[in-house]
């Protein structure tokens, strides 16, 4: 498991380290990894050329250290010193070492084009608010202009607990982080920022609290999933309920079932009207159908979960459906129109089994009433208060997905590619975490596998090219086989 903390957990795990260490010896600690991943960057560190970005704290400090090991090996390393203070100690180091102090126009086109890599110092966990002048203007010179980008312990601009980005920031191909992953760095828009991470350690681990976020491993995932046994049947492994699919919408149906038979439910019952159960019946002759003559799931027989709401339609239909769904005893992965019969009607809500909503942003403004670019902008922060606000787990689709559950760290998954921005995807997601929850996960384990399954399906269908969703159902086994380390096929 990855673990991330936010800048105030970590600036406190830092507290306590100092007080045991001579002073400054963290920020060498910290130098010297940074300097190490920074010549492993550059073809020869004799003889090339690196800029610094100094801010005025310790980030700048940071830089400047490593800038100092990066001369004494030979690299020509100039400082532009941004802040309105300057790292004293860092600094003399570094003039020592033959380090050169330049003024802000060294940021020009011309002059970046002879520079091999730049080191972006200008500010890190202290960060607050958008970047201010001179900081800004010189990230837009760097940014574009076509040098290759180190950011020291974050990249200027981005929040490091949050992973905000409320104004420029730096474009890093590398984040060198120190003695733990930030939060930021994980999620978007921070993360997108933050190119390949790299964490250094300086022995922060055992100073630090319970993590604010969390990114599963494959390991952690074969861990969770489901696997039969000798004593299994199709009952005791796990029967899901769909609740999916309309006169309008059949082929929700169909990718909802495919998606939750692919991730090895027992067994899937669907429910529908004629149209839907049609298309269901004639894709996946496995599934158990019962076709609807009145919303209600009276008759579909024993379920251990149910998926609500992939191309339900929101008509009273629709409605009233949902109410018999909800009113079961079993958990509920409530998606897509389903979400909208309850920003709708709250009281759908009223339940003591477990309930999964897996809202992408647009659904979850709708939901909570709020704005739907500020969720995309702090998905941390939207998808916990969802989860406390409607006392649910909330799984919030997108580039970054983010899994919140009440009292729990956020786990983030980041499986999956752009290529899964089509209709369809968000279908096939909810058969998978369904299934998963059929088979006896919570919510919280049921919506973070489930995302990472469909997130490495996505990347497995891709494959650097367009997919459809029926083709992220078939690379569901591939996904599973790959997370267990087993051969993708045997033939
Ligand atoms: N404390 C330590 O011993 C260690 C600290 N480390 C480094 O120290 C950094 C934190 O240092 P600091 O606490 O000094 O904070 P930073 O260096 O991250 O930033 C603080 C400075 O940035 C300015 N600033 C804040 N927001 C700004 C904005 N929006 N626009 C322009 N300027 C802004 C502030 O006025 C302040 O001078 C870490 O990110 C890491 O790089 C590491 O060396 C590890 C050890
Ligand atoms: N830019 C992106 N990068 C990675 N995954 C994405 C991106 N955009 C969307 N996705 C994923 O694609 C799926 C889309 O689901 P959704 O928005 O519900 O679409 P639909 O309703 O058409 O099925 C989600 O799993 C989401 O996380
Ligand atoms: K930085």
């Amino acid at each position: 498991m990855r673990t991330a903390y936010t800048a105030d957990q970590i600036r406190a795990a830092e507290h306590v380290l100092m007080a045991r260490l001579p002073e400054g010896s963290l920020m060498r600690r910290a130098a010297s990894g940074l300097a190490t991943v920074s010549a492993a960057l550059l073809p020869m560190v004799y003889g090339s050329r690196v800029l610094l970005l100094v801010g005025s704290g310790d980030n700048g400090g940071d830089a400047l250290y490593a800038g100092m090991l990066l001369a004494r090996r030979g690299a020509r390393v100039e400082a532009i010193l941004a802040g309105t203070r300057t790292h004293e100690a860092g600094l003399e180091a570094f003039r020592l070492a033959g380090g050169r102090v330049v003024g802000p126009e060294a940021v020009d086109r011309a002059d970046l084009s002879f520079v091999d890599l730049v080191l972006d110092g200008l500010v890190g966990i202290g960060v607050t608010g958008a970047l201010r002048e001179p900081y800004a203007g010189l990230v837009r010179a760097v940014n574009a202009a076509p040098v290759p980008v180190v950011a020291v312990d974050v990249p200027s601009g981005v929040d490091a607990s949050t992973g905000r980005v409320p104004g420029t920031a730096i474009e890093a191909q590398v984040t060198v982080t120190m003695g733990a992953y930030k939060a930021g760095l994980l999620v978007d828009p921070g993360a997108a920022h933050a190119g390949v991470v790299e964490l250094v350690d300086i022995g922060l681990g055992p100073y630090l609290p319970d993590p604010d976020v969390v990114v599963l491993t494959p390991e952690d995932v074969a861990e969770l999933l489901p696997r039969p046994s000798n004593e299994s049947d199709k009952y005791r492994r796990g029967v899901l309920g769909v609740a999916a699919g309309s006169v309008q919408y059949t082929g929700a149906a169909v990718l909802t079932v495919g998606g939750a038979l692919r991730a090895g439910a027992g067994m899937v019952r669907y429910a529908g009207q004629s149209a839907p159960v049609g298309q269901v019946r004639a894709h996946w002759p496995e599934a158990v159908i019962t076709e609807l003559d009145r919303p209600s799931i009276g008759e579909v027989g024993r379920v251990q979960a149910w998926v609500l709401g992939p191309g339900l339609g929101t008509d009273d239909w629709a409605h009233e459906l949902a109410r018999s769904v909800l009113a079961s005893d079993v958990p509920v992965l409530i998606d897509a129109d389903a979400l909208t019969l309850v920003a709708r009607d709250r009281s759908l809500l009223r339940r003591t089994a477990p309930v999964l909503i897996t809202p992408h942003a647009g659904e979850l403004a709708r939901l909570t009433r709020a704005d739907r670019d500020q969720i995309e902008a702090a998905r941390l922060e939207h998808a916990h208060r969802a989860a406390t606000e409607l006392g649910v787990t909330v799984l919030l689709k997108g580039s970054t997905t983010v899994v919140a559950e009440q009292h729990r760290p956020a786990r983030v998954n980041r499986t999956g590619t752009s290529w899964l921005a089509t209709g369809g995807t968000g279908d096939v997601l909810s058969g998978v975490a369904g299934a998963l929850l059929a088979q006896g996960l919570g919510c919280y384990e049921a919506g973070s596998c489930g995302a990472y399954l469909h997130g490495l399906a996505g990347r497995i269908a891709a494959h650097g090219a367009p997919l459809t969703a029926a083709d992220v159902v078939a690379e569901i086994p591939s996904a599973i086989r790959t997370v267990r380390g087993e051969p993708r096929s045997t033939t």
